[in-house]
């Protein structure tokens, strides 16, 4: 069985089969359509087949046997299986476990000290790490610089597809390095002294060093100043020229350069700390090396407006080759809420960094805070991550981060610096496949309104199409959806709709298959395809089958934007 529906834009004629064209009711009314449809028998040209000169035009119900036919004498050995790449890791999880036990949410490692070397990266990306995020806070750039050797390696060697995401420092206040230790504990009542001097020699026991020149300035007596958003408190009791002494109040762990804010009469004191610029002259540096390194993301701190987001991409455009790094905004000051819309607009994609949030704003507002940022994400079609106390928050709920769905979810200290970074990931996986079985047992695909995205009817088109797909894989049940994607741009309009299926990304540019492993339910694939959708599934099914990943009669749907079209077909 092969049916089949194309749409052309609009300098193309439109075909579309008359026994389907009811599906697509709603995109052939949309307001903004300037030009009338003709609805008649849809035509397969062909004229790509290796084992055919003439080219054959099919029609609707014997054409479709045709294809089928001609798929199915394709000889599998006619093909070189290695011209397709696909995730080694996922590569055996399909063969092993079929489709539907894949796992759709994706995974970001912080790497760290735990997890620099070779071999432990490689154990993380044999875990599924899917992004592997260096964060500038820390290290030096020469110690980044070989992470990302190491992980560019890995994926040559190894056959992995780890993306890279470099997350700036941001200007926000925090403390220095601790001179020594790798991280040191304070205790009830305790004074330590936090100060804006720098040491040439060893410093004085239970001194702080913090960033913001302005500090001892800004802070009174009396301010309570909390470290990485409450994991210690101090109260400051004196002023002393550029040093602050503080009391504990709140015991815990001080690790380098963790994040500083005070609090005065229970609201966050932010007046200077506003004026700081969000990029700051450090983190241009860092962003040059990013762009010179050809990281795939890069994601910024305390992002207040969509105005340096604008700013940062002109800047990347102006200087990277093909322009191709994702710019990613940190959702984690009250200014970054109170714009949201524009920023997640304006950016890649958006980070629900809940471990400075939850410092900003009330605990108790983040779990509600983060469902609204990741349902704008989806409803803006872009990718979203939560991140940070992801595994902490397993002590209450099953769920380790009750994300509603978002495309990823991100290991920090857990993976950078913890003892147990492999297991960490092993719970972060199965969490994610088990309340991804939960969805689609209990039947919970969401009603939620997925607008128009697009700024063409073009666009509109392929919305359309990739709504009416998902929804038609979750009604006949299909094994998998394919997609066909030029800029990724398709599949990202597939994994929005969050289907019940696994959904095979094929791209011919390694850059956008790496950036689409951030992207919720993609499995991407480089092949180098053609505007013949008919060869190009013929050559994909020879390719997956000979790699033993997919089988005769499994239900495909496919679609693809070099032809804007549907195919619903089962694997001769
Ligand atoms: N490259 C590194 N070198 C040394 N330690 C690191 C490195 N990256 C992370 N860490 C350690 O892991 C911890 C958690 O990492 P994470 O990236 O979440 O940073 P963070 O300091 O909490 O800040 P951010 O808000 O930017 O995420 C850090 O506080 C730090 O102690
Ligand atoms: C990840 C991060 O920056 C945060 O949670 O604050
Ligand atoms: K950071
Ligand atoms: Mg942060």
């Amino acid at each position: 069985m092969s049916q089949s529906l194309h749409f052309f834009t609009p300098s193309s004629n439109i075909t579309l089969p008359k026994h389907h064209s009811s599906l697509f009711t709603p995109s052939l009314t949309t307001s903004n359509r300037r030009f009338p449809v003709t609805t008649k028998h849809f035509t397969i040209k062909s004229n790509a087949s290796s084992s055919s000169s003439d080219p054959k035009v099919l029609t609707t119900d014997n054409g479709t046997a045709e294809i089928l036919s001609r798929v199915s004498q394709t000889p599998a050995s006619s093909t070189d299986s290695s011209s397709i790449e696909v995730d080694s890791v996922t590569e055996a999880e399909l063969k092993e476990n079929g489709f539907r036990s894949t796992r759709r949410t994706k995974l970001v490692c912080t790497i760290g000290p735990a997890t620099c070397g070779f071999e432990q990266l490689e154990a993380l990306a044999v875990g599924g790490m899917n992004v592997a995020r260096i964060n500038m806070c820390h290290g030096t750039r020469e110690w980044h610089r070989r992470v990302i050797e190491r992980v560019r390696r890995l994926n040559e060697e190894k056959g992995f597809a780890v993306a890279i995401m470099m997350d700036t420092e941001g200007s926000e206040i925090h403390m220095g390095d601790l001179s020594g230790p790798p991280s040191a504990r304070a205790e009830d009542g305790e004074i330590w002294t936090f100060t804006v001097r720098a040491f040439d020699s060893p410093r004085p026991e239970r001194t702080i060093t913090v960033n913001y020149d302005g500090f001892a300035e800004d802070v009174k007596v009396g301010d309570e100043l909390l470290v990485d958003g409450g994991m210690v408190r101090f109260e400051v009791i004196e002023k002393i020229g550029p040093d602050v002494k503080c009391r504990c109040t709140d015991p815990g762990l001080l690790l380098p350069r963790a994040n500083l804010t005070f609090w005065r009469d229970g609201s966050l004191v932010r007046e200077r700390n506003a004026m700081l610029p969000t990029i700051s002259p450090k983190d241009w540096l860092d962003i040059d090396f990013g762009i010179t390194e050809g990281v795939d993301f890069i994601a910024i701190s305390f992002v207040k407006s969509a105005e340096v987001i604008n700013h940062l991409k002109s800047y990347i455009a102006a200087r990277s080759r093909d322009s191709d790094i994702a710019v990613i905004a940190k959702i984690e000051s009250i200014d970054s809420l109170k714009n949201l819309e524009e920023i997640i607009l304006a950016s890649d994609g958006a980070m629900v960094a809940r471990g400075d949030l939850g410092a900003q704003i009330p605990l108790e507002q983040v779990p509600s805070a983060q469902q609204k940022i990741v349902q704008l994400c989806r409803q803006l079609n872009k990718p979203v991550i939560v991140a940070s106390q992801l595994l902490e928050s397993m002590i209450e709920y099953p769920t380790p981060t009750r994300a509603e769905r978002a495309d990823a979810l991100m290991l920090s200290g857990e993976s950078a610096m913890g003892q147990f970074p492999d297991k960490a990931l092993t719970v972060l996986r199965s969490v994610s496949l088990r309340i991804e079985k939960w969805w689609r047992e209990e039947k919970r695909h969401e009603a939620m309104e997925l607008p128009d995205v697009g700024s063409s009817f073009a666009e509109s088109i392929s919305e359309e199409i990739c709504n009416s797909a998902a929804k038609m894989a979750n009604n006949l049940e299909v094994d998998a959806l394919f997609v066909y994607t030029k800029t990724g741009h398709m599949a990202s309009l597939l994994s929005r709709c969050r289907p019940d299926c696994p959904i095979f990304a094929f791209t011919s540019t390694t850059s956008v298959r790496r950036r689409l492993n951030l992207r919720w339910g993609l499995i991407p694939f480089r092949l180098s395809f053609s505007d013949d959708m008919e060869s190009n599934l013929n050559r994909t099914f020879s390719l997956l089958k000979a790699r033993g990943m997919i089988k005769s009669g499994d239900l495909v749907i496919a679609v693809s934007d070099v032809l804007q079209s549907i195919q619903v077909m089962n694997v001769p």
